[in-house]
């Protein structure tokens, strides 16, 4: 069994060194920059040497030979990695690792994949990682979604490593929603602690926001409890609660009022614009997705956005 990861971002190297404890793994980049050489990622995950089992390549031809290739780009950028590369990825097993809503369609990876490149086998890893804990060797345990047991069942037993350990479900639906709403819920929360709100109000953010996660999920077709499991419930704990999340991190400045490094990896924002449609469209209740929203769009200030949430009707639990 081989394995390929296409993106070189912090998750996916952090996943390639992972999986090398299994089998060969191919790193595929667009810019290899010296990472040939100096066997480790010193832009994306610096100090993270890589085994000998894990090669790197920006050679498409040579990635996609591998049994299962593993899409690590952020989500904005995956349907055109799929197009440029259809045919060599035609009938491939291909795992999105991407968490968030394409802004153009509203679709998760898992359709985008279907879309793509129809002959795949499509399925999503998803659930609270972040990419140092896992390059570390730390305990993370992780969903694997594939709307085909058999083939979900292959890949939980090939993807799983002695750290990483996956769990399986066929709800593709839920379990990508549950990896994209959760950013945006995180952002939410970054916001009230930036803005010295407090933890109470953050609580009270996830708690609400894991409601209107369950209300999308459940409009869209998401079997009730995937999004109690580790791509929902999971994932929102840890990102909601921890500074090393980029999503809460942009939260974090947006409520303190300091600048943002454009170039960080953010899927909250765009999801964020995305779901507000989605919801719009289906006349779902979204109001804290409706205030990231507005705080993105810079059509609200924290203040104003706080004011909105706490004025709304009174209503039952
Ligand atoms: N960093 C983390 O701890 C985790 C990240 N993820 C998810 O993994 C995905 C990727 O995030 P990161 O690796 O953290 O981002 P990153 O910002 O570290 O890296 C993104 C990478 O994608 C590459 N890229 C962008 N557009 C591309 C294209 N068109 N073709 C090829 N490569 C392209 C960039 O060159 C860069 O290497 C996101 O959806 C994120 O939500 C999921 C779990 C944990
Ligand atoms: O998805 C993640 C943790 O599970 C990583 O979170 P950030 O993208 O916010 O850094």
């Amino acid at each position: 069994m081989t394995v390929a990861v296409l993106g070189a971002g912090a998750f996916g190297t952090a996943l390639a060194i992972s999986l090398a404890q299994n089998c060969p793994v191919t790193l595929w980049a667009r810019d290899l920059g010296d990472m040939a050489r100096s066997r480790e990622n010193a832009k994306r995950l610096p100090g993270f040497g890589f085994p000998d089992t894990l090669s790197v390549t920006a050679d498409m031809s040579i990635a996609s030979r591998a049994d299962i290739l593993l899409l690590s780009v952020p989500m904005q950028k995956l349907r055109a990695l799929l197009q440029d590369n259809a045919l060599l990825l035609a009938d491939k097993r291909l795992v999105a690792c991407c968490k968030g809503i394409e802004l153009s369609t509203g679709l998760g990876p898992v359709t985008v994949i279907q879309e793509c490149v129809p002959s795949a086998t499509a399925a999503v890893l998803t659930g609270p990682s972040f990419a140092a804990d896992i390059a570390r060797g730390l305990p993370t345990a992780l969903t694997l979604a594939c709307k085909n047991d058999a083939a979900g069942e292959k890949l939980q037993q090939l993807l799983t490593t002695p750290n990483l350990r996956l769990y399986r479900t066929t709800d593709t639906i839920g379990a990508e929603l549950g990896g994209a709403l959760k950013n945006v819920i995180a952002i939410a929360c970054g916001t009230a602690m930036g803005a010295g709100l407090g933890e109470s109000a953050r609580a009270a953010l996830m708690t609400r926001g894991y409601a209107e996660m369950q209300r999308l999920a459940a409009h869209l077709g998401a079997k009730p409890g995937t999004l109690s499991g580790l791509s929902g419930f999971g994932d929102l704990t840890l990102t909601c609660t921890s500074t090393q999340s980029r999503n809460y991190q942009l939260g974090l400045s947006l409520g303190k009022e300091t600048a943002f490094d454009p170039d960080t990896t953010v899927e909250g924002a765009a999801t964020a614009i995305a779901v507000q449609d989605v919801a719009q469209r289906a006349g779902l209740d979204m109001p804290i997705t409706a205030a990231v929203a507005g705080l993105l769009e810079k059509r609200l200030d924290v203040q104003t956005a706080m004011n909105a949430l706490l004025t709304r009707p009174l209503k039952e639990e």
